[in-house]
């Protein structure tokens, strides 16, 4: 699916009045089948880029095409419709915690299915073999049947992405995919993410903390500042002075996982330590 922001600007609802909009003229487009990490300190507006793709936040100002349309120019009907084409893997995957896994990875398909198929799901799950498959390519096979409540984060977390795989999405929207996985699961999970999403020709938008694995694993980087676009480059391009402007008093953020050649950060000074007394 095609993106295409022009002088976009986007305000969550429960903002402070006054406050800065969490988005303030973004320009991007973004072809078919391209793959994009986006980069930047906290609160740069990365979730909130996420959210507006995921049309689960109305711009304010400025232009949203999603696949040629404005979801907001849509009746309710062909918006939900748009949505079901988009898939958003949340930092923390809203799983019901009493269901079992192979539900919570099928429940991806909901878009796709009748209200009727939707509600037989719910209770007889139509593609174990399916849920299988997607669970194994995050080393889950195993948890199959098990709770959502008996999992891990991590595992908790590969549930959430192994849910892209069964989606009938052409955008995958991934919020900080790795937050709760260790490095070597992190690494399969992009592997997987990425590989999966170029053969069947998704387009893909993750946000990432981990610079040096944005730039080892996608093609264009996109850094975010104060909702601003500070640059968008191909992963080559971004070198130590892109990434100390962008992360400039923000500069420990980049802690293990700053690529070489970036100046580390002066140690933090010890904090005194508040013990809370009853
Ligand atoms: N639900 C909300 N209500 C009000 N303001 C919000 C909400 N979520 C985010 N914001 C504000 O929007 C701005 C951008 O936040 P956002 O979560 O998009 O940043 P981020 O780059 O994803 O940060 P992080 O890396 O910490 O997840 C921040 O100033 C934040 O305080």
């Amino acid at each position: 699916m095609q993106l295409d922001l022009d002088g976009l600007v986007a305000r969550h609802p429960a903002a402070q009045p006054g406050s800065p909009a969490a988005l303030r003229g973004l320009d991007l487009k973004v072809e078919a089948g391209e793959q994009l990490a986006v980069i930047g300190p906290s609160g740069a507006g990365k979730t909130s880029l996420l959210q507006v793709l995921a049309c689960a936040m109305q711009p304010a100002a400025g232009r949203l095409r999603l696949g040629g349309q404005d979801p907001w120019a849509l009746g309710q009907a062909a918006r939900q419709a748009l949505r079901g084409r988009l898939f958003l893997a949340p930092q923390v995957p809203p799983l019901p915690p009493r269901q079992r896994v192979v539900t919570s990875v099928l429940a991806a398909r909901l878009p796709a299915l009748s209200l009727l198929r939707s509600l037989r799901a719910l209770f007889y799950p139509d593609d174990i073999p399916g849920a299988h498959a997607a669970l194994e390519c995050f080393d889950l096979g195993d948890k199959l049947f098990e709770r959502v409540d008996r999992l891990s984060g991590g595992e908790r977390q590969r549930v959430g992405l192994a849910r892209a795989l069964l989606a009938p999405a052409s955008l995958w929207l991934i919020d900080e995919p790795l937050s709760a996985l260790d490095p070597t699961r992190a690494l399969q999970a992009m592997a997987t993410l990425t590989g999966t999403a170029r053969t069947r020709g998704v387009t893909l938008v993750a946000t990432l903390h981990q610079v040096d694995v944005a730039l080892a694993h996608f093609p264009r980087i996109v850094g975010l500042r104060e909702g601003r676009l500070a640059f968008d480059l191909p992963a080559a391009q971004v070198d130590a002075a892109c990434l100390a402007r962008l992360y400039a008093q923000h500069e420990h953020e980049l802690r293990g996982s700053a690529p070489a050649g970036l100046p580390e950060p002066a140690p933090l000074a010890p904090q005194p330590v508040v013990m809370h007394c009853r």
